[in-house]
């Protein structure tokens, strides 16, 4: 027995030093540091497994290198930690584009048809010039969302349509909810009956739910071989979703809908993608449109009613800015407009950068078309992907301070005296090529649903007193994690509303961009150090 196990050990140690030493022969000089894992190969996927995003954390405080080379099965990974990197990778965006690893997903989730397939290939990485579906599509997404009307319409009518959904008459007397499921709900409704109109598919609640049963399931048809067999049950769901859509594209309902739905509707006809796969790849738009903003406004709910401190702060804040004015019938109305709480409640805008610094984990993917090197430094091989992890730049000492790991609601506040943070060290929207479009709509919907509640209700969790919500069971590709476990809350008309006031929210102004991502500071004209 003993012989069998000391062969066992000796065979393993010959094929770990042995793969070891191949890996090293393989890799250039010239290349980022190789971090070989105790276990070749299969160390980074068993630490990526056990600790998610945090992996990169663990391995940027272990060994201190601004880029590194993980190998894995078939994949040469560089992983990059330091802001200038990022920056100068994004810079590269038609030698290291997100494109072939982006549209390769979309093919996965989408299973749209050879042909509309062939369409999301033609000049992907817009290595050719700006034409194609996938250059077009994104770049029309980047203008409709960016400020100006179609924004501005878009915004008036989510605050309208958010406002009559959060109304006093709904909690009378005290309604009991789960915080999560619920913010999923009244944010699901608000945005889609935004952007798809007076047909939106999700006026359905069986709608709602097989979407977001799908978007739970959806990891399965990225990471598994063979989802035919064995992720059955989410292509169902995403099947199901697709022909609600399809039925909305085939009555029109596109038409009554948002000028960004209309604009990428008409981009996709206008290549030649059929109608059955504009409703497939319908699925991952909404995705998009969902799936940070429900968890984002689910944190900032909780952070604004778990600290007695924010929330008076955060009411201070917006006490300032409500209006009284009387009707002819001598009836009193509260107005709000959400374009003052973007431009004079720092509080309010600084907390939710926070929460976007300490919850979010997204991760930018690019591919190396060819050798690059990189900042005349790092030698990127053709065929390499590399990994941006936002987690490493969020959770570094040097860029945010000693107290990087304490939740600061007052971080972003700006004062003459404060040394500002480095914008690229902010990731929750990503950045280059691939920054979120839809950054400026979710961030006024964010503050919109916060500045409702505040000023009008109170949440108090049912047990009695707030439990510190956790992100232990997150999937590895959240970008922001929901809780582990839901909060039951009661929601009450605060004490002291007069329930005989009518409460107005407007958007007065046009849309002017917040500075929340390093390009925005740019497009500004305030300074982006590195
Ligand atoms: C709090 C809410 C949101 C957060 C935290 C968020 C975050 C992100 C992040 C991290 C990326 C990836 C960036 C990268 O790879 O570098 C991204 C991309 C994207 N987001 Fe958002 N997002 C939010 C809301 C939205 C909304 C409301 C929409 C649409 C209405 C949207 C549409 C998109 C699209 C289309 C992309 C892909 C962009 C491209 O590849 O060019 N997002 N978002």
């Amino acid at each position: 027995m003993q012989t069998i196990i000391a062969a066992i050990v000796g065979t393993s140690v010959a094929v770990i030093v042995g793969v070891s030493a191949w890996l090293r022969l393989g890799q250039d000089p010239r290349e980022p540091p190789l971090i070989t894992a105790s276990v070749p190969f299969l160390g980074p996927i068993l630490g990526i497994m056990k600790r998610g995003n945090k992996y990169y954390g663990d391995l940027r405080d272990r060994y201190r290198l601004p880029i590194y080379t993980l190998r894995m099965p078939g994949a040469r990974i560089y992983v990059v930690n330091s802001p200038k990197l990022f920056t100068a990778i994004q810079r590269q965006h038609k030698i290291l584009p997100h494109a072939p690893i982006g549209i390769n997903a979309v093919k996965r989730i989408c299973g749209a048809s050879a042909k509309a397939n062939t369409i999301l290939d033609e000049n992907m990485s817009g290595e050719h010039g700006e034409w194609g579906y996938a250059q077009t599509y994104y770049k029309s997404m980047h203008e409709s969302l960016s400020a100006g009307g179609g924004l501005d319409f878009m915004n008036r009518t989510m605050i309208k349509v958010l406002s009559n959904q959060i109304t006093t008459g709904r909690f009378q007397g005290g309604l009991k909810v789960k915080l999560f499921q619920w913010t999923r709900h009244e944010i699901t409704l608000a945005t889609t009956n935004t952007v798809y109109g007076p047909l939106n598919p999700f006026k359905d609640e069986r709608a709602e739910k097989t979407f977001w049963d799908f978007e739970h399931g959806m990891i399965s048809l990225l990471l598994h071989p063979y989802p035919g067999i064995t992720a059955r049950k989410t292509i169902k769901q995403r099947d199901i979703l697709a022909e609600e859509y399809y039925r909305f594209f085939q009555s029109g309902g596109q038409e009554q809908g948002s000028p960004l739905l209309r604009t990428v509707f008409d981009i996709s006809k206008g290549q030649g993608v059929p109608l059955e796969d504009i409703a497939k790849f319908e699925c991952l738009s909404t995705i998009a449109a969902l799936g940070n903003t429900v968890p984002g406004t689910f944190w900032i709910l909780y952070h604004v009613y778990s600290d007695p401190v924010i929330l008076a702060v955060c009411r201070e804040e917006l006490a300032k800015i409500v209006t009284t004015s009387r009707t002819e019938e001598g009836l009193l109305t509260n107005t709000i407009d959400i374009s003052r709480v973007k431009s004079e409640c720092p509080v309010l805008l600084s907390l939710w950068q926070e929460i976007l610094r300490y919850h979010t984990s997204g991760i930018s993917v690019r591919m190396a078309l060819e050798d690059h090197l990189l900042e005349n430094q790092f030698l990127l091989k053709k065929g390499s992907t590399l990994i941006m992890p936002g987690h490493v730049l969020h959770t570094d000492e040097g860029l945010w301070g000693p107290d990087v790991d304490k939740f600061d609601y007052e971080r972003f506040i700006r004062h003459p005296s404060k040394k500002r943070h480095n914008p690229v060290a902010f990731r929750g929207f990503g950045g280059g090529k691939t920054l979120c479009p839809g950054r400026h709509f979710a961030t006024t919907e964010i503050l919109a649903m916060t500045a409702m509640m505040v000023t009008q209700f109170d949440v108090i969790p049912v047990q009695g007193k707030w439990i510190e919500a956790t992100t232990h069971n997150t999937s590895i590709w959240a970008v922001t994690p929901g809780p582990d476990e839901d909060i039951e809350v009661e929601i009450t008309i605060r004490n002291g509303v007069d329930e005989t006031v009518d409460w107005r929210y407007t958007l007065s102004d046009t849309d002017k961009p917040i500075a929340l991502a390093a390009e925005d500071f740019a497009t500004l004209g305030t300074e982006s150090k590195e």
